[in-house]
């Protein structure tokens, strides 16, 4: 197993255990409010939790936080920018997934503040991946963008995932989009998961 989580839990998630293979993507649906978001920052490491998470057989503690982030990614659905142009938070390189998107190269001159909702969740895509992620936490990553930005970012983030053998835990709210991606289907309920079978 790629990632394995034993007995997670937070106040608001869980005790809950989930495994994910190599290039696996497991879709998590359920009601607002249920604590989708949560279980993401939880298994980054990003709000307080309990349990046991290892990724490749080796357990989180074994790594910093910044280390573990980095290999687990997280994609919040708001993802925060710090600096004023969008090349400060870019690395080096990656020019193919900012073209992908619909950037030329001078998108790294761009203030942040000038991004629209759409182009901040795709930018923010890019700075998770130049990362070279085991795991991604993608939390709602299309749902400011339009219908053919859509159909563009689940095809990158399927392309990472295959040539990286890499595993997604991917919410969405939208039933079109998880019939297209088909995959196992996790449902939140009030702090809880289960696997669902249809
Ligand atoms: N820091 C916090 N402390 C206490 N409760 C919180 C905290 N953050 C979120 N919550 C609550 O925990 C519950 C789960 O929140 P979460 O953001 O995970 O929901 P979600 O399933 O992602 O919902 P949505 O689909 O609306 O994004 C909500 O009732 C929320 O108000």
């Amino acid at each position: 197993m790629l990632l394995q989580i034993q007995q997670l839990h937070t106040p608001q998630v869980g005790p809950l255990d989930l495994a994910l293979g190599a290039g696996e993507l497991a879709q998590v649906a359920g009601p607002s409010g249920a604590g989708k978001s949560l279980l993401l920052r939880a298994i980054a490491d990003l709000d307080r939790n309990e349990g046991l998470i290892r990724l490749e057989g080796q357990p989180r503690q074994a790594l910093s936080g910044s280390d573990w982030r980095r290999r687990v990614g997280y994609l919040p659905a708001d993802p925060a920018w710090w600096a004023d142009t969008v090349g400060e938070h870019l690395q080096p390189g990656g020019e193919h997934w900012l073209e992908a998107l619909g950037f030329g190269p001078d998108v790294r001159t761009w203030t942040v503040d000038r991004l629209s909702s759409g182009e901040r969740q795709r930018l923010a895509l890019v700075r998770v991946l130049q990362n070279r992620p085991r795991v991604l936490l993608l939390d709602e990553p299309t749902a400011n963008l339009d219908p053919d930005n859509t159909l563009i970012m689940e095809g990158l983030i399927r392309d990472y995932l295959r040539d990286s053998d890499a595993a997604a835990l991917w919410v969405s709210h939208d039933a079109e989009q998880r019939s297209r991606l088909g995959g196992r289907l996790l449902l939140m309920e009030s702090g809880q998961l289960m696997e669902s079978n249809g």
